[in-house]
């Protein structure tokens, strides 16, 4: 049965500062919103994914509206709002359950969603509590003033799941202004099941916490760099392809496929990184099907392989070296494109060329030779 995400994610994040709302703020090496989407992208079982997003956050609306597995829907003036804006963009998928989450929990774990998922086999709401362990004061003006009972308390984290058609109907009889969804369920007469908490599933609201999530995600990244080397023959021809561009030229690049030496070395660089070898194991130059192929085949090949094993590509460098034609012109384009084929940011992709001082074979022009570096980031 599959299990719906709603991801709030119009917070301005006003206690955490900085600037940028901390959900768009830097952490680990990517942004704290890529954390927890990819957290629930790899999640076994997990149908249609709503990303609640503020109005005026433009650029995540252009890049995460070209994500076919995301729907973006508007948030409200509060976290109430926002879900319930979520739930309704639900309304039509086939989806049962939905479990809801703070964008702003990006070291949420695999094994507290499937914790969370499981237990709503049996019961028609469950979220994760951490047991309250620290002894608690009440406190003015700087001075204990006295000590409440811990037993029976518990810190309210994410996920929260639930039957959808319950939630729902919970939320549009609600007044508005709950803290969370186990308030508004609990409302409306559903039971809510205790899931065990985890207490690395932070939610980043003050600065000092993006130390705390940046250690907790670091102590399990799996960072994993591959280099890609290859090299092609001038022939006759009117044009070269190069990191995706058809670039005019008074020779081609000859090769089995388009010859697309750029993204040839970039595919490389990605399955080395993987340890899965080359171009040449996934599709053998003997195999008459990539006579003349385009080469985006064999690069989506590995981006998707990358992603299928746990791994996002955190950045590409390519290097083309030759004395013609001139790279420079081009060199956006061919981020864009390589950008394009695996589904990251072009910002993350670096295209440049350097002649070879007329030396070797690439000095002489006899051919194209590309070096790539790609660093993949899983775990
Ligand atoms: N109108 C709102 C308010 C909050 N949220 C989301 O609800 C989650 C939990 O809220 P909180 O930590 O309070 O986030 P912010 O509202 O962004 O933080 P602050 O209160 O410090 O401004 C966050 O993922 C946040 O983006 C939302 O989608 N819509
Ligand atoms: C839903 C929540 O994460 C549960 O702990 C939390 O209530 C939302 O954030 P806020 O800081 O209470 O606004």
């Amino acid at each position: 049965m599959d299990t719906a995400v709603l991801l709030v994610a119009a917070g301005r994040g006003q206690r955490a500062g900085g600037g940028l709302p901390k959900q768009w703020r830097p952490l680990a090496g990517r942004r704290v919103a890529d954390w927890t989407l990819d957290a629930f992208r790899a999640a076994p079982g997990i149908g249609p994914i709503v990303l609640v997003l503020a109005p005026g956050d433009t650029a995540a609306w252009d890049e995460f509206g070209a994500d076919p597995r995301l729907t973006l829907t508007k948030g409200g003036a509060d976290r109430a709002a926002s879900v319930r804006n979520g739930l309704a963009a639900l309304e039509g998928t086939s989806a049962e359950r939905v479990l809801i989450h703070d964008i702003a929990r990006p070291c949420v774990s695999q094994a507290l969603i499937a914790v969370v998922i499981a237990a709503l086999d049996e019961a028609p709401a469950a979220a994760p509590g951490l047991a309250v362990t620290d002894a608690l004061w009440t406190g003015a003006e700087g001075a204990v003033t006295g000590t409440r009972d811990r037993e029976g308390l518990f810190a309210a984290q994410t996920p929260q799941g639930f039957q959808l058609e319950a939630i729902r109907a919970a939320h549009a009889a609600h007044p508005g202004g709950a803290a969370d969804d186990v308030e508004v369920a609990r409302a409306a007469g559903l039971r809510v099941a205790i899931v065990p908490g985890e207490a690395d599933n932070l939610k980043i609201t003050r600065p000092e916490d993006f130390a705390r999530a940046e250690r907790i995600l670091r102590q399990d990244m799996d960072v994993r760099l591959g280099n890609g080397y290859d090299v092609h023959r001038f022939g006759p021809g009117d044009h070269v392809m190069l990191c995706g561009v058809r670039v005019h030229h008074d020779r081609g690049l000859q090769g089995h496929s388009d010859a697309d030496v750029g993204m040839h070395a970039i595919t490389d660089a990605i399955y080395g990184a993987l340890a899965q070898g080359d171009i040449g194991r996934h599709f053998p130059p003997s195999d008459p099907q990539w006579k003349g192929a385009d080469s985006a085949i064999f690069l989506r090949h590995a981006g998707d392989l990358a992603r299928q094993m746990g791994f996002q590509i955190s950045n590409i460098d390519c290097t083309l070296v030759c004395e013609l034609p001139k790279i420079g012109p081009y060199a956006l384009a061919m981020a864009d494109r390589l950008a394009q084929i695996l589904g990251i940011g072009a910002a993350r992709i670096s295209v440049k060329a350097t002649t070879s001082e007329r030396l070797g074979f690439t000095g002489r022009g006899e051919g194209i030779a590309a070096i790539a570096t790609a660093a993949l980031i899983g775990g």
